[in-house]
């Protein structure tokens, strides 16, 4: 929240609960609607700054990326260039005003997603998927000068949520092996990045060979790994004896990554291009036309009133009727982009909604609708 980039992962074998950590359930939240409560509740809880989210989700299935939030586009590319690093494209991002739509989103995505039965999982994640929310952010009193530059910085900062696919031996079926076969190669590229990244090496980690390109799992980690970010990592393991090796193996991993040393700085833009400065630039000019209108429509009824011929009066009317649909327009547009910037005053208090949902719930019984309710700190939402 504060423009420093991080990225959380669960790594582990196939079934150890590396969905359940990332989601979870209905009635024990995982890591990614906490941390999406947690980001609103921060932005309720800072009176000095206003936010902009933006969220995307995408999937890595057989070496191929897909946007789970448009999932006819298919094959997306990475890209790579100095002012944003890493990045994906083209991707679908969605603009979020409420945890409740977030999770909406979320849930869209996991629909397109794929799944698969496996012998050790029945709903096995045969992909790994990046869930990305992107903040920026910028002091309330920086103000909009008219016409032309928006004043002051906006910090920015991406928070990935990545819910890896499992590792596994061998399945007998083909579909099955060829998925397996792409999961371990990039879960093995992950380790082998790891390993470089942590050598007992004199050299810089520039001047070390890492072979991030290998797959596109450890391209799109690049920025995370190698420098701007705080990363958490989540091994999962599963207790049974046959699982000893790949439980050796997962611990073996989590303490390689333990010694990766990151060195994460805020990030700052002064850039107009920041979706928040745009769109408060693009606030002040409609409340600048507004109010150019408000005073022609005042011109236009003081003229009204002076007692004109009737064929004038009715061109007067018509140009009244016009102006009052342009005011209405712009209005509108305003009022859409603003409800767009968050800030402590327009995120719903959470005492609203605690106090709402006993209601909700008895309401729901009382009209004998089947359902499993899923409450949030912030949202309330049927399913
Ligand atoms: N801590 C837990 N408490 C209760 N159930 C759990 C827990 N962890 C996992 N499970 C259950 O175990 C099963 C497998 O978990 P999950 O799908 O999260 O594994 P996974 O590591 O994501 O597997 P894959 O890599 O195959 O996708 C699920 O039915 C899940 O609900």
């Amino acid at each position: 929240m504060e423009g420093i980039n991080g990225t959380v992962f669960a790594y582990g074998q196939t079934a150890s609960g590396k969905t359940y950590t990332m989601m979870g359930q209905e009635d024990q939240p995982g890591i990614i609607p906490q941390a999406i409560d947690d980001v609103f509740a921060y932005i309720r809880e800072v009176f000095d700054r206003e936010y902009l989210l933006r969220v995307s989700y995408l999937e890595i299935y057989n070496e191929t990326i897909r946007d789970l939030l448009n999932p006819q586009q298919q094959d997306l590319r990475i890209h790579e260039d100095r002012k944003r690093g890493v990045y994906v494209s083209p991707l679908r991002e969605e603009i979020v005003t409420t945890p409740k739509q977030v999770m909406k989103v979320i849930q869209r995505g996991e629909q397109a997603r794929s799944y698969g039965s496996t012998e050790y999982n029945e709903r096995s994640s045969r992909s790994h998927t990046v869930f990305q929310m992107i903040i920026e952010s910028r002091d309330k009193n920086s103000g909009v000068t008219i016409p032309g530059r928006v004043r002051g910085s906006v910090t920015l900062s991406q928070l990935n949520l990545i819910d890896l696919a499992g590792s596994e031996k061998a399945a007998s079926d083909l579909d099955r092996r060829k998925e397996g076969a792409f999961i371990n190669k990039s879960l093995l590229t992950l380790g082998t990045v790891i390993s470089r990244l942590t050598e007992d090496t004199v050299k810089p980690v520039s001047a070390i060979h890492i072979p991030f390109r290998d797959s596109k799992l450890t391209r799109l980690l690049q920025s995370s790994l190698s420098g701007n970010a705080r990363v958490s990592v989540i091994a999962t393991v599963s207790p049974p004896l046959p699982n000893l090796e790949e439980t050796t193996n997962t611990l073996k991993f989590a303490s390689r990554i333990k010694k990766v040393v990151l060195h994460a700085k805020q990030n700052q833009v002064l850039s107009e291009k920041a979706l928040i400065q745009k769109y408060k630039l693009e606030i002040a000019e409609l409340r600048h036309k507004l109010m150019e209108t408000n005073d022609l429509l005042e011109q236009e009824r003081a003229l009204q009133d002076i007692g004109l011929e009737r064929s004038i009066r009715m061109q007067y009317e018509e140009r009244l009727h016009e102006g009052q649909l342009v005011r209405t327009a712009l209005k509108e547009r305003i009022d859409h982009l603003t409800r767009l910037i968050l800030s402590s005053t327009s995120v719903t208090p959470k005492a609203i909604l605690d106090w709402n949902a006993p209601l909700l719930e008895a309401a729901m019984a009382g009209v004998g609708v089947s359902h499993n309710i899923y409450t949030s700190p912030y949202s309330i939402m049927f399913m």
